[in-house]
């Protein structure tokens, strides 16, 4: 079996959006002086830079006929260019069951420019893709070539609870209370900018969201970088009462140190790992003990041949892996993993910051059911196909 052509389309959202709301989330650009961001939008709009409302998809067919599908979401034209320009030609006239060796090459060849960032996240989709030819070909679902199912059914955690008003963010969590998830993911809205003022907002937010889900289901918190140092050092100890399952991304992803030295700080678990690449990178965060539960995205570390050696990596240092996002290619590993004990779960909701693109491109990715996502042993590949019923609400760039 050979590699016989490489696709990759980039499918932008021209359907209806969720309009942006001010404090919806912190994120690393609020620190940043009249941030472009917020010029965009009159001074609210402080989610312009990651919003994910495009989507790189990327077919590999081999010379028998088989198409195996990966997808990447990071700088989508860019990774489309990468793949386009520089992976493509290494891949093609390849034998997928090389998959090692054409991951290497693939990251090798980019390595001057590629070990971070996107280069990664376009080498990524193509080997979630050449995966799913294997699952394919082997008439096997992706899980069961990474070592089997280590759990009946994966539970997950529901992921979302925006900073809203409290009243919305109560009903929103006592909602999915009662749809059986046992775990919640919540935003903090303020971070070093808006003062003593965004503390108290903060703290208020994470008791309005315990009185309803309790103490007999986690919470987890989210700050998606939007926080320095300093001010993760004076609010962790104030959270510690809230008994978090984690604290997520509290500092950018480049300040490990800060990341350790939070980690040590308190009783909370400090998570991390969705914008951290390979598995040498991994490697850095676990040897300082930056962070307890390691998040990394199979469709950014650098596929699933990468994430399947993060997942040994982890298992060793006794680090728990909890991959960013959802998303059939994440949770294969999960399911074939005994160190990955849940999955992130994105509800299904209209278009808003873009994290729900994937159920609106694909075809099989499993809805939760009280709490848990279930995938099928009977079902070749990743289980996924594209779907043609929203095409109307794309447009398509070949
Ligand atoms: O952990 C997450 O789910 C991410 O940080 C989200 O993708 C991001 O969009 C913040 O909501
Ligand atoms: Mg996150």
């Amino acid at each position: 079996m050979k590699i016989k052509s490489i696709r990759a389309r980039v499918y932008q959202w021209k359907g209806p959006t969720v309009p942006p709301q001010a404090n919806f989330c912190s994120n690393a650009i609020d620190l940043v002086y009249d941030n472009q961001a917020n010029r965009h939008a009159g001074g609210n709009d402080t989610m312009n830079t990651f919003r994910f409302h495009e989507w790189t998809v990327v077919e590999v067919e081999t010379d028998d006929g088989i198409v195996g599908l990966g997808n990447v979401a990071l700088a989508p034209r860019i990774a489309k260019a990468i793949i386009d320009q520089y992976l493509a030609p290494l891949v093609l006239g390849q034998d997928p069951w090389d998959y090692e060796y054409i991951n290497q090459r693939m990251y090798r060849a980019t390595h001057a420019w590629g070990r971070k960032g996107v280069g990664m996240a376009a080498i990524s989709a193509v080997d979630i893709a050449i995966w799913d030819i294997l699952g394919k070909a082997a008439n096997k679902p992706v899980f069961k070539l990474l070592g089997g199912r280590t759990k009946e059914k994966i539970p997950c955690y529901y992921s979302k609870l925006y900073r809203t008003d409290l009243k919305e963010m109560q009903a929103e969590a006592e909602k999915f209370v009662k749809q059986g998830f046992r775990a919640f993911k919540m935003r903090f809205g303020y971070g070093p900018a808006h003062g003593q003022q965004g503390v108290t907002e903060n703290l208020k937010s994470v008791e309005a969201v315990r009185e309803v889900i309790g103490y007999d289901n986690d919470l987890m918190l989210e700050c998606y970088m939007g926080w320095n140092l300093e001010y993760a050092k004076r609010i962790l100890p104030k959270l510690e009462k809230y008994q978090p399952r984690w604290l997520e991304e509290p500092v950018i992803a480049d300040d490990i140190d800060g990341y350790a030295e939070l980690n040590q700080l308190t009783s909370i678990p400090i998570s991390g790992g969705e914008h951290e690449f390979s598995l040498y990178g991994f490697k850095q965060l676990l040897d300082k003990k930056a962070v307890s539960v390691v998040q990394y995205d199979t469709n950014r570390v650098g596929g699933i041949t990468m994430a399947h050696k993060i997942n040994a990596l982890c298992e060793a240092y006794s680090v728990p892996v909890i991959p960013h996002a959802g998303q059939m290619h994440n949770y294969h590993l999960t399911m074939s993993s005994l160190n990955c004990p849940m999955s992130e779960y994105f509800p299904i909701f209209d278009v808003e910051v873009g994290n729900e693109l994937f159920y609106y491109i694909f075809a099989g990715e499993p809805e939760a059911d009280n709490g848990f996502l279930q995938l099928d042993d009977n079902t070749p590949g990743l289980g996924l196909s594209l779907r043609t019923d929203q095409l109307h609400n794309f447009e398509i760039i070949e």
